[in-house]
Order: structure tokens, then sequence, then C-alpha cells
């Protein structure tokens, strides 16, 4: 058991802090090398190109949610990984926010050779302080990544009051008495608190979902969220672009429960990247783009009730 590779299932709701935790994790000095592979919703790939490169080899799987379409995908990755035994100390595999994380970690017992390979360590849940008690009432993903959590990370710790924490937090122990949990902000934690855990635990899965070795386990995504992906090739105006992506948080934003783009701005070496939950959003310059990157700049809205047409008029409008 000890030689197999540790693999940790990083999930939590849509804008939770996954990412957050990620580039902590991975900025830290930890002297490992480490195989990450995300997988988002959405059709175009933002989450890749925002996580902290250092070492480490970063797989993308997009085009689904690793709980369904991809599981293959993420088996075929992990056989390419362990025919390079020994480059690596652990594997994370960062999930979507609206991943049902049971078939993911069922994947690390039923497939042979996966199982024969890997440990899964722990499912690590970040749950945001903020909205979590919202996403219980109607998101049954954000429910099933709490009960199968190993470890919470209880973040964004910072926006809320004393009482809304100690409220979430018994809402969270009322459905997983047994996960660690951690308060913290923009997911600030010690590495040790998240991996090489050894903390999965079958027989409490077991209990909770008798059927959790059987395949053909399926999960139904919630029908109602759609992601609106829109790219543009070429320059975007910045006095156009940010009045409107603002009023867009402002009036959307209860139906918006993500947003995030990579956005060209023009005469601007620098990339702009914003990043929204509701109607809170923040954004800033981040590295230059580099001499071998299309300045593409691409954006995408995951909400309930979208107007797709307009989303797509509105950002091809600000085209500078
Ligand atoms: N105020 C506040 N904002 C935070 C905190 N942690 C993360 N954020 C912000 O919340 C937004 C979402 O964070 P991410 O780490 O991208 O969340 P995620 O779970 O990876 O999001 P998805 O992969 O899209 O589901 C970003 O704008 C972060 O900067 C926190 O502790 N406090």
């Amino acid at each position: 058991m000890t030689d197999k590779i540790p693999v940790t299932v990083l999930t939590g709701y849509l804008g939770a802090g996954k990412t957050t935790l990620l580039n902590r994790i991975l900025s830290e000095p930890h002297g490992k090398k480490y195989a990450v592979i995300v997988n988002e919703f959405g059709e175009v790939g933002i989450d890749n190109d925002l996580i902290v490169g250092a070492d480490e080899e970063v797989f993308e799987m997009n085009n689904g949610c690793v709980c369904c379409t991809v599981r293959g995908d993420l088996i075929r990755i992990i056989d390419g990984l362990m025919k390079r035994k020994g480059k690596f100390d652990a594997i994370i595999v960062e999930t979507t926010g609206l991943a049902d994380p049971a078939p993911v970690a069922q994947t690390f017992f039923v497939d042979q050779d996966v199982s024969d390979r890997t440990r899964l360590d722990a499912v690590v849940t970040v749950a945001d302080a903020k909205w979590l008690a919202e996403r219980l009432k109607d998101a049954p993903e954000a429910k099933n990544q709490i009960a199968f959590a190993d470890v919470i990370v209880l973040n964004k710790t910072d926006l809320v009051s004393a009482d809304e924490l100690a409220d979430v937090e018994s809402r969270i122990r009322a459905i997983n008495p047994y996960a660690r949990l951690h308060r913290t902000e923009r997911a600030k934690i010690d590495i040790d608190e998240v991996l090489g855990r050894n903390a999965f635990d079958l027989d409490r899965i077991m209990a909770l979902e008798p059927d959790f070795l059987e395949e053909g386990h399926h999960h139904h995504h919630d029908e109602d969220v759609q992601s609106v992906a829109v790219t543009l090739d070429g320059d975007v105006d910045p006095d156009r672009f940010l009045p409107w992506i603002n009023d867009l948080a402002q009036r959307e934003g209860p139906n918006i429960l993500r947003s995030k783009g990579i956005v060209a701005f023009k005469g601007e070496p620098k990339r702009f990247v914003f990043q929204g939950v509701h109607m809170m959003l923040e954004g800033d310059l981040q590295r230059d783009w580099r001499p071998d990157e299309k300045r593409t700049s691409k954006i995408v809205v995951i909400g309930r009730d979208l107007d797709r047409p307009s989303i797509e008029k509105a950002f091809h409008a600000c085209a500078a």
C-alpha cells in the first residue's frame, strides 16, 4: 500500500476557493512534485490558465464533468501518469464545482489499474462561508460534497460575521460530523492539513452510499445550471467592458453562481483576470501576455436563467 501514489480529490461548490487552495499548495516550498488534474464546467479552459505553474504538470479535462462523461479521461490520464512512476509524489484532482465527489472517489476503487497503483488519500472540500447555506437549499451537489469530505476548508471567513460562521459550521456538522474542519481566509492553511492525510474512510462512505462500489452509479446534474462561454479574438476596450461586467453582476447576481475571465485590454501588456461569485466581482492585471500567446479574451458565466445571446452580444460589443 505504501508505494501507491496518494490522490487528493479537491472539491467544493462553484467559486468556493478550490483554485485558491490549489495555488497555495503549489506555491509552498514543499519540495514535492505534484501532478494536477483539473476539470472544469464550461466550454473554454480558464482554470488551467489560472493555476500558478511552477514545476507541476497540469492536465485539463474540459467538455464535461469529471463525475460523468470524462471519467474515462481521468482513468486515461492516471494510467499515463503511472507509466512515469517515480516522477511525482502525489496527484491532486480538482473537480468542477458541480461534481458529485462519489463517482470520482469511486474511480479509485472500482477501476483495477487505477486502484492497483493509487490510493485515495482524502476528499478535501472547500466550502464558501458566505454562500454555502444558500447552496445547501438549492444545490444537491453542494450537500454531497460536504457529506463526502474527509477534510473541510471553510473558506471566506472574512465575508461573514461570527454568528453567520457559527451557523454555517453547524449546518456542515449536521451533514458531516466526522471531517476535520478548518476555518480559512483565502484558503490559508498548512499544507499538511490537506495533503498526506490518509483520511479517506471507505467504511463511512459505504454507510452513506451502500452502492458506492457498484458501477453504473449515475449522477444527474442540476439541469438548470448552464454555462455561457464567450471568446473574442482581438483586444477589448476596458471602458466598455468594465461597466458592462459590473452591471451584469449587479443585475443578474442572484442567478450568477460563478463568473470568470481572462481579457486582453487594448494597449495593455498584462492579462486582466476577473473572478466573480454572484454579485461580487474582483479583477486585476496579472502576468504579461507571452509573445507566443494569442491575445484571446474569454469569459465564462455559470448560473441559472442566463440570457446567452445577450451575454454573447454584449461581450462582443466590448471589442476595441
Ligand atoms: N473575500 C474572499 N474571497 C475569496 C476567498 N478565497 C477565494 N476568494 C475569491 O473567490 C473567487 C473564487 O475563488 P476560486 O479559488 O477561483 O474558486 P473555485 O472554487 O476554484 O471556483 P470554480 O473552480 O470556478 O468553482 C476568487 O475571486 C477568489 O479570489 C476568501 O477567503 N475571501
